[in-house]
């Protein structure tokens, strides 16, 4: 549940405003794009399959036959294809940007660049994609940043020593650097782009194909059978799951460097503020990663 009464449907006109969600054939991409363009906002969907991109934006059409939603092609596995993206989309202003797409506990994969693929996608994607965007994020009034985390970034540390996995690789470990590191990007981003508002967002746990993923592509049927009850059980919604991305991305007092998510995790006074892992307060550690970030993507700001 998320800040008692707040829903989609407190979302403000966004009428006017260009958004990019990553990821939004699926799952909690899906609904925050769906929501951004229920509320007026012109969305871009940011997949990386044609087939399934093209479905979901069937679907929102079908739901929504006056929004404003259109389809662009992104692997952010593959840094020639964020590269392409952004030449391609970096032309117009941009107010939302959504960092949502995310691989979970699989095994051992690289991207088309050679990084570990959760690493890889989920922060390193990210990064490049955002700082190729900063000039269209910057011609906005109010331009914001959304970095979806999760609750196993507290079980995350950034190892420089190994940041690739290669020496010692565990699918969860990876997925937990990699949601940490999605943390530390959100709050050193907010302090050095002065202009651009940004904030991190955790779903709590809803009910997407992101458990099952890893488990499917270890061809670990029992696993994967167990993720799907699992989900059906415990887990909410995938459109309960977006409220807290949607809260970041477009409530007005949302504050720099913050992260909202779940009552669970809610600071008592802060009603849609979560707590962050003390490690995601290391600022030296957000200084280094930004900067061996910056060299393995190439795209320095
Ligand atoms: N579902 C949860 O319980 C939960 C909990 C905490 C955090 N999260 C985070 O929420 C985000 C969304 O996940 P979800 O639960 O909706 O799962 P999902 O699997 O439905 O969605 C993930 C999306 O990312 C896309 N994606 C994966 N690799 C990509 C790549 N290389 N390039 C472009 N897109 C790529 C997928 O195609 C999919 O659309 C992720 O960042 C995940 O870490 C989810």
């Amino acid at each position: 549940m998320f800040k008692g009464g707040w829903r989609a449907c407190d979302i403000p006109d966004l009428t006017g405003r260009r958004a990019i969600v990553t990821g939004a054939n699926s799952g909690i991409g899906y609904h925050t794009a769906l929501e951004l363009a229920r509320h007026g906002a012109s969305v871009v969907l940011a997949c990386r399959s044609a087939e399934r991109g093209g479905a979901a934006l069937e679907r929102i059409r079908t739901a929504l036959p006056d929004a404003d939603v259109a389809l662009a092609s992104l692997d952010l596995a593959d840094l020639a294809s964020v590269r392409a993206f952004a030449d391609d989309q970096g032309g117009q202003r941009l107010d939302i940007l959504v960092n949502n797409a995310g691989v979970m506990a699989i095994p051992r994969r690289r991207t088309a660049d050679g990084f570990e693929m959760q690493f890889g996608t989920n922060h390193l994607g990210h990064f490049a994609l955002t700082g190729l965007l900063l000039p269209a994020l910057r011609a906005a009034p109010a331009p914001r940043v959304v970095t979806v985390t999760s609750m196993l970034a507290w079980a995350g540390r950034i190892d420089f020593d190994d940041l690739q996995g290669e020496r010692r690789y565990g699918r969860w470990r990876a997925y937990g650097q990699s949601k940490l590191a999605n943390l530390l990007f959100a709050k050193e981003l907010d302090r050095r782009v002065a202009e651009v508002t940004s904030v991190a967002a955790h779903p709590g746990y809803a009910a997407t194909n992101l458990q099952l993923v890893g488990p499917r592509m270890a061809g670990e049927r029992f696993t994967e059978r167990l993720m799907k009850a699992a989900n059906g059980l415990f887990a909410q919604s995938d459109a309960d799951g977006a409220l807290p991305s949607l809260y970041a991305a477009t409530a007005p007092d949302v504050r720099g460097g913050a992260c909202y998510g779940p009552r669970f995790l809610q600071q008592r006074g802060l009603p849609t503020q979560v707590r962050t892992p003390p490690a995601a307060d290391r600022q030296d550690v957000a200084r280094r990663l930004w900067e061996v970030s910056e060299k393995l993507t190439g795209v320095t700001y």
